[in-house]
C-alpha cells in the first residue's frame, strides 16, 4: 500500500493549519506549531518531515535508473552523487527556511567540512540517500533517511524506502509504524537461530576486513540462521523493527544512518545499544539494535571493535 500524505496524517492525526507566527515572535520557537496544544510540540515538525521525505524519494526513485556523477568521500567505495547533494540541499533549505532556529546535520553537508555536534537545539539529522553505493549501481534499495533531536533527546524518525514506497515512522512514545502498519520486533533472545544483518563500511584495508569476516565467522559459529548485507544501514534497521529479522550491528555507520532508525526500533519495542553493551552514542559511529536486550548484549560479547573514530 504506497504512503499517501494523507492517510499518513489520518494515521497520526493531521497538523491543522496552525498560526505559527507566535513561534516565529518567540525567535528560538519552543515547538513548531506556535499555538498547537502544548501536549504535541513536534507534530507539525514530523508532517513536514513525511512531506520532505516522500518529495525527495520521488527525486530518488526516478535518478535512480538516470546517469549519475559519482565521486568518492573518505575511500574508493565510499560514493557520493549529484542528487546526494540535491537531495540533501531540497531537504534542509526547505527546513531552514519553514523552522529557521533549528540546527542541521547532513551526511553531504558533514562532509563538506560543516561541525557534526549535536546540542539542545531542535536539530534535524538528515541521509538524502541510504545506500548510495546501492543507488550508484542501480541496486533498487535505497532510502531517505530524516531523525529529529530535542535537548539531544531523539524525538522522531521518518525512513522513506523510495523503491518499495514503504514509509517507515515513528515518534518517542507514540509507535512506529511502516505506511499504517505498526511495527513489531521480534523476541528472540539467542545467536543460535537468529537472522542477522551487518553493513561493512568504508574501510576495506586487510586489518578491517580481518575484523570485519572475524565478527562474521563468530556469529555464525554460534549457529546464527544467517548473517545478511543489503546495502542500506536505515533500512536493515528498519528490517529490525518490522520483526523482519532479529537484531543489526555495525562498526562504520554515522548519526544521520542511526537517527531515525533508533526512533523507530525503540518504538517497535527494540533496543538500540552501543558495542560495548552500554548505552547507544549516536556520535560514536558503532551500534548493535535487537529485538530483545538479551541478544543485543549476546552479540555485543562477541563482536572485536573496529575503530572508525567519531562523527562529533
Ligand atoms: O553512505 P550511505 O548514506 O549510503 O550509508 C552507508 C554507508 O556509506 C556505508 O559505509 C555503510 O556501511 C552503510 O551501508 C550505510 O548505509
Ligand atoms: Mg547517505
Ligand atoms: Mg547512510
Amino acid at each position: 500500500m504506497k504512503p499517501c500524505e494523507g492517510a499518513w496524517n489520518k494515521q497520526h492525526g493531521a497538523a491543522g493549519d496552525t498560526d505559527r507566527s507566535a513561534c516565529a515572535e518567540a525567535g528560538e520557537p519552543r515547538c513548531c506549531e506556535g499555538a498547537q496544544a502544548a501536549g504535541d510540540p513536534w507534530k507539525q515538525c514530523m508532517d513536514t518531515a513525511v512531506q520532505l521525505a516522500l518529495r525527495a524519494g520521488q527525486v530518488v526513485r526516478k535518478a535512480l535508473t538516470e546517469e549519475k556523477r559519482v565521486s568518492t568521500k573518505t575511500s574508493v567505495v565510499d560514493l557520493v552523487t549529484e542528487t546526494d547533494h540535491f537531495v540533501e540541499e531540497l531537504i534542509i533549505s526547505a527546513l531552514r527556511e519553514k523552522f529557521p532556529s533549528h540546527r542541521f546535520i547532513g551526511e553531504e553537508s558533514t562532509s563538506a567540512g560543516s561541525k557534526c555536534v549535536l546540542t539542545d537545539s531542535p536539530t534535524w539529522i538528515i541521509d538524502p540517500i541510504d545506500g548510495t553505493c546501492n543507488f550508484v549501481h542501480r541496486f533498487p534499495l535505497v532510502a531517505v533517511s530524516i531523525g529529529f533531536a530535542v535537548n539531544r533527546e531523539l524525538e522522531f524518525g521518518v525512513i522513506y524506502h523510495c523503491i518499495d514506497e514503504k514509509l517507515y515512522t515513528a515518534r518517542k512514545g507514540r509507535g512506529a509504524f511502516c505506511n499504517q502498519a505498526r511495527l513489531h520486533v521480534t523476541k528472540e533472545t539467542g545467536i543460535k537461530n537468529s537472522l542477522i544483518l551487518t553493513e561493512i563500511g568504508p574501510k576495506r584495508d586487510p586489518a578491517t576486513l580481518k575484523l570485519f569476516l572475524g565478527n562474521m565467522e563468530r556469529l555464525l559459529t554460534f549457529q546464527a540462521h544467517g548473517i545478511r548485507v543489503i546495502g542500506s544501514a536505515t533500512l536493515s534497521l528498519c528490517h529490525i523493527a518490522s520483526g523482519a529479522s532479529d537484531a543489526f550491528y555495525q562498526f562504520g555507520l554515522h548519526c544521520w544512518d542511526l537517527a531515525a532508525a533508533t526512533v523507530i526500533i525503540r518504538e517497535a519495542g527494540g533496543f538500540v545499544i552501543d558495542t560495548s553493551g552500554g548505552p547507544l552514542d549516536l556520535m560514536s559511529c558503532r551500534v548493535v539494535a535487537a529485538g530483545t536486550m538479551e541478544l543485543a548484549q549476546s552479540i555485543a560479547q562477541e563482536l572485536q571493535t573496529i575503530d572508525y573514530g567519531r562523527d562529533d
